[in-house]
């Protein structure tokens, strides 16, 4: 019988932030080792971080990643660990993950198959290691094993397969670690979140590595929001031969945790077992990944809290209701005095609101063509989270510009010749501002954008757009609804109510006109689906068409159709110049971090001739 007790611990890391990341390192090996575990993995470029971008090119970062290691090796008594940290050899950098074991370097395994796929550009900076080649390296004054490599420690003998590596079916490095007899598999990950993405690494990388490797397989993913877009969900799974051993609780806003599990590697029905609490409920895990996104956002930026144009529409809303999140799940995690502490707030909380109160300014900006219900949803809202709420007009600010622009060009815009305009100078005068007031709080301005406004352009730019970070810009408007309907009764947010009744409105155009979004575009359903063929499936107008005909009547149909791929087209520059979102599912419109498309071409004309061709 050989039992053994391994663990995989989280870290919350920044890119090329020493002091922090090596501080969570040596802490999570000290946890590791009051739990008695003897082989303990951490993530995928837990040293410098993985969001280091183009630094992973530079000579200096990874040498300086390496003086990091000689601090490890003095805390690795009586137990074996892996860190992840880029290896430069010659021109080249590698991502590799250090086996130190007993105060000795082991060997470096360095990952074989490069993520390239959605927010992942690795081979922009590392190249893929050969399978079954072996090097020699300097670490320090020492020579190291790098490479494709297995290790004996602890009495068995384990091997890697480095994030992406369990992702490529065919090309895992499991297949030659099973042949080389290998008990144990670590994958050290920088797996981003998306909402469900949880799962399938549970089943498709973990349960089926375990079961076609005949082996142990312990995956460990980074945590938080470390470099500005991704968030790692600090995902910790433990399978053996096919059985799902342990799992952690994700979203912790601690800075490390540590899973361990007492393993039998002669008999899985021997191991521990950890019972499985964490939820993998779409709603939950979104409200979780924001608020952590959040919490690491304004403690990483320095900043000293939010600022939020709230109109008492959804996508305001949901923007408030997610910093509330993250300060009542941070308080309940880390008690209030830490949480204070960790986000500098002045003064000291008794209740969770006393702290959206410091951090979350919200500002109402009527105009003439505002309503009583956007004003009473806005401030029931505010109120109900503690929120500090301001409210103002900008009629003043639309009307001098108005006049200005009438006097010079000489005649009077009117709504029927003049709509556009005359609903964009309304936002760009809430615009400036509300910058004002995030300056004087030295806080971050939240913008609301969503994914469909973001899909169809349907926003000011230098107006609505204004912001440093768009937390919802991922999100489509139909899961927002659903979304904001789930947490005023899941969550308790009874201040919601007014807002779940709301119809969106942009509330540009004079009341009479009973402007609506989807009455400018068209149902928001229709464009959720029509986007999940055109963007994600990428499809053409006729294959978006010939999928979607059965369900809807197809003249109209033809017509969205056309006006979708027309706004696509000609709104690719506002989505270059949407703020820095957060990575949320995996149909995202980010052209920084996702989907690409260029700014300036036929604007689908032919494809959309043969669209109307069509019967
Ligand atoms: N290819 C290109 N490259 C660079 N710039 C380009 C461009 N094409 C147009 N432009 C520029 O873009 C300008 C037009 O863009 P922009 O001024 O933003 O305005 P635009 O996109 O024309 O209109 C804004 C739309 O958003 C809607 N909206 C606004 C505000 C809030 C809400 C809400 O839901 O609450 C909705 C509004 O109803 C309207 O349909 C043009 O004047 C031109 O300067
Ligand atoms: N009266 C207002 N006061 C303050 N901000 C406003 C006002 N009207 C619009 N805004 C800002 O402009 C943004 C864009 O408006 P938009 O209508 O797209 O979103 P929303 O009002 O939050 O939601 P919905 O579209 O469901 O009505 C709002 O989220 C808000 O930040
Ligand atoms: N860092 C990686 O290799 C990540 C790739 C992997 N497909 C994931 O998203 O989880």
């Amino acid at each position: 019988m050989m039992t053994l007790k391994i663990g995989g611990a989280t870290v919350n890391q920044i890119p090329f932030d020493w002091k922090n990341n090596s501080e969570n390192i040596i802490q999570a090996i000290e946890e590791a080792k009051r739990q008695q575990i003897k082989i303990l993995c951490l993530p995928e470029l837990c040293v410098t971080g993985y969001g280091c971008e183009d630094m992973f090119l530079s000579d200096w970062l990874s040498e300086r990643a390496k003086h990091e290691i000689d601090k490890f090796i003095n805390y690795t008594a009586d137990i074996t660990i892996s860190v992840g940290l880029p290896i430069r050899i010659g021109n080249t950098t590698y991502n590799g993950a250090c086996v130190i074991s007993n105060k000795k370097i082991l060997g470096v395994t360095l990952k074989q198959n490069l993520a390239n796929d959605g927010v992942h550009y690795e081979p922009r900076w590392f190249e893929p290691w050969q399978p079954g080649k072996v090097v020699e390296i300097y670490i320090g004054s020492e020579v190291v094993q790098a490479g494709d490599l297995i290790y004996h420690a602890e009495g068995i003998s384990f091997g890697f397969e480095i994030c992406e590596d369990g992702w490529r079916k065919t090309r895992r490095p499991g297949y030659r670690l099973k042949e080389r007899g290998v008990q144990l598999i670590l994958n050290p990950s920088a797996s981003h979140f998306a909402m469900g993405k949880s799962l399938l690494r549970e089943s498709e990388v973990v349960m089926d590595g375990s079961r076609m490797f005949n082996c142990v397989y312990l995956f460990t993913n980074l945590l938080g929001n470390e470099a500005g877009r991704m968030i790692y969900d600090g995902d910790i799974i433990i399978a053996q031969k096919g059985k799902l051993l342990a799992v952690n609780e994700r979203f912790s806003f601690k800075s490390y945790n540590v899973l361990s599990c007492q393993v039998d590697f002669s008999n899985p029905q021997h191991s521990e077992t950890i019972t499985l609490t964490d939820s993998k409920d779409k709603n939950e895990e979104l409200s979780k990944t924001l608020a952590l996104a959040l919490f690491d956002y304004m403690r990483k930026s320095k900043s000293r809290g939010y600022v939020l144009s709230l109109s008492g529409g959804a996508d305001s809303s949901i923007c408030a209701i997610f910093v509330a999140e993250m300060v009542q799940r941070g308080v309940k995690e880390l008690g209030a005095e830490a949480f204070t502490k960790a986000l500098s707030l002045e003064k000291p909380i008794a209740h969770w609101k006393d702290a959206v109160s410091q951090i979350l300014a919200c500002a109402y900006q009527g105009t003439k063509n505002s309503s009583d219900t956007t004003l009473h949803a806005a401030k029931t809202l505010a109120d109900s989270i503690g929120a500090r709420f301001h409210q103002w007009t900008i009629d003043d600010e639309v009307n001098s510009y108005t006049k200005k622009i009438e006097n010079t060009i000489g005649r009077s815009l009117t709504w029927d010749t003049d709509d556009i305009t005359l609903q964009n100078i309304q936002a760009r005068s809430r615009s400036p501002i509300i910058w004002m007031l995030a300056n004087i709080n030295r806080a971050v301005l939240l913008t609301t954008s969503n994914r469909s406004e973001g899909d169809v352009g349907y926003a000011t730019m230098d107006g609505d757009t204004s912001g440093s970070l768009a937390p919802i810009a991922g999100l489509s408007k139909v899961f927002i609804l659903q979304w904001l309907r789930w947490a005023e009764k899941t969550l308790g947010y009874a201040g919601l109510a007014p807002v779940n009744n709301l119809q969106p409105t942009a509330e540009l155009r004079p009341l009479e006109r009973n402007q609506t979004d989807e009455a400018d575009l068209m149902p928001y359903p229709l464009l959720a689906e029509i986007e999940h063929h055109a963007i994600f499936q990428r499809k053409s107008p006729l294959q978006v068409f010939d999928s979607l005909k059965g369900q809807h009547d197809p003249t109209a149909l033809k017509g969205y159709i056309k006006k979708f791929f027309r706004l696509w087209t000609i709104n690719q520059w506002k989505r270059e110049r949407i703020a820095p979102s957060f990575h949320l599912d995996d149909l995202n419109v980010d052209p920084r971090t996702w989907c690409r498309f260029p700014i300036l071409s036929s604007g689908f004309s032919e494809e959309l001739m043969l669209l109307d061709n069509t019967v």
